[in-house]
């Protein structure tokens, strides 16, 4: 594998070539996208009527390396809606360049995907989270755009939007409303937050250091993934929805004994993925209800 962030970046028409691939053997559009972050893949296994790809069968797709990744499209549907969901996403710190890792989501936009339901595992700063609780991301910041590295790079493609993007509006602000009400109707109101998100590169956990430099900088979660996502789909002009499942809670104490690591983060997926499949299933419902069907 070429780890270069100078790769060959993707044209137009490998975009267009693999959308294409995908709607000649996909014979329903779906509207929503949704990427499972770590652990979080059972998300998917809920689709019925399941069509299934490989990302190493797809033309021009990467290949995930992480465990808790599977590493397949699936389309089918979640709450009768027709939907297509990444169980499996693309990291920097697995030797992709940024406009690699969000590639799937222009090729969402061109098979007709308007909205983008974006999850990620988290580490908790906000000294309010507990692990198991979820933060709707109200906005983020891009700390990789501040060391220079952004999913756009490169000449901009203006068939999927414009050279520079407005990212002030970059969180539906309607759909998390209705998303924390479908949360405290699910009983999670204790469990709901809404807070800023951040990326960093990975793949080592933050240093204390780090850690208290993010929240000074008002950061309530952090991760590893989302950011360029979301940048790449309001790029062209698709609606962002994003969450983060707080599956560890950041470490602030030098003479704390815990360490992070990536096991507790699956457990902590696993053990509330009944509870995320029944709340993205409502919020799918939503959307395609109030959204995708009005005339
Ligand atoms: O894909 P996400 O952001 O959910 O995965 C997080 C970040 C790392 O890939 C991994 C660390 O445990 O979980
Ligand atoms: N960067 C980062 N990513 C995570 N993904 C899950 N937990 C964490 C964390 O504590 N830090």
């Amino acid at each position: 594998m070429n780890f270069s962030a100078n790769q060959e970046l993707y044209t137009y028409e490998m975009i267009e070539q693999t959308a294409d691939f995908l709607k000649l053997r996909v014979h329903f559009q779906p509207k929503i996208g949704i990427i499972c972050g770590s652990g979080l893949g059972s998300l998917a296994q809920d689709l019925k009527d399941r069509i299934e790809f490989p990302y190493s069968t797809i033309p021009n797709f990467p290949v995930s390396t992480v465990e808790g990744h599977a590493g397949k499209l699936i389309f089918g549907f979640l709450s009768k809606v027709p939907v297509v969901c990444m169980q499996g996403r693309f990291h920097f710190y697995e030797g992709y360049p940024l406009w690699k890792c969000a590639m799937p989501v222009r090729v969402m936009k061109l098979m007709g995907v308007s909205h983008l339901i974006a999850t990620n595992a988290a580490g908790g700063l906000h000294k309010n989270y507990k692990v198991g609780d979820i933060m709707l991301v109200k906005d983020h910041i891009n700390m990789m755009g501040f060391a220079g590295n952004n999913p756009l790079q490169g000449p901009n493609e203006d068939r999927f939007g414009p050279r520079f993007p407005p990212m002030n509006k970059a969180y539906d602000k309607e759909l998390i409303k209705k998303s924390i009400e479908i949360g405290e109707n699910l009983g999670l109101k204790d469990n709901l937050h809404t807070g800023v998100y951040t990326c960093l590169g990975g793949p080592n956990f933050e240093t204390v250091a780090e850690l208290r430099a993010l929240k000074m900088l008002g950061c309530d979660a952090v991760g590893m993934s989302t950011v360029h996502e979301v940048i790449t789909a309001r790029h062209c002009d698709m609606h962002v929805l994003a969450f983060s499942l707080i599956t560890n809670e950041c470490i602030l104490e030098y003479d704390s004994q815990n360490e992070p690591n990536h096991e507790e983060v699956m457990d902590a997926a696993k053990m509330r993925q009944d509870t995320l499949i029944k709340f993205v299933g409502k919020i799918v419902d939503y959307i395609y209800k109030e959204r995708c069907c009005r005339p």
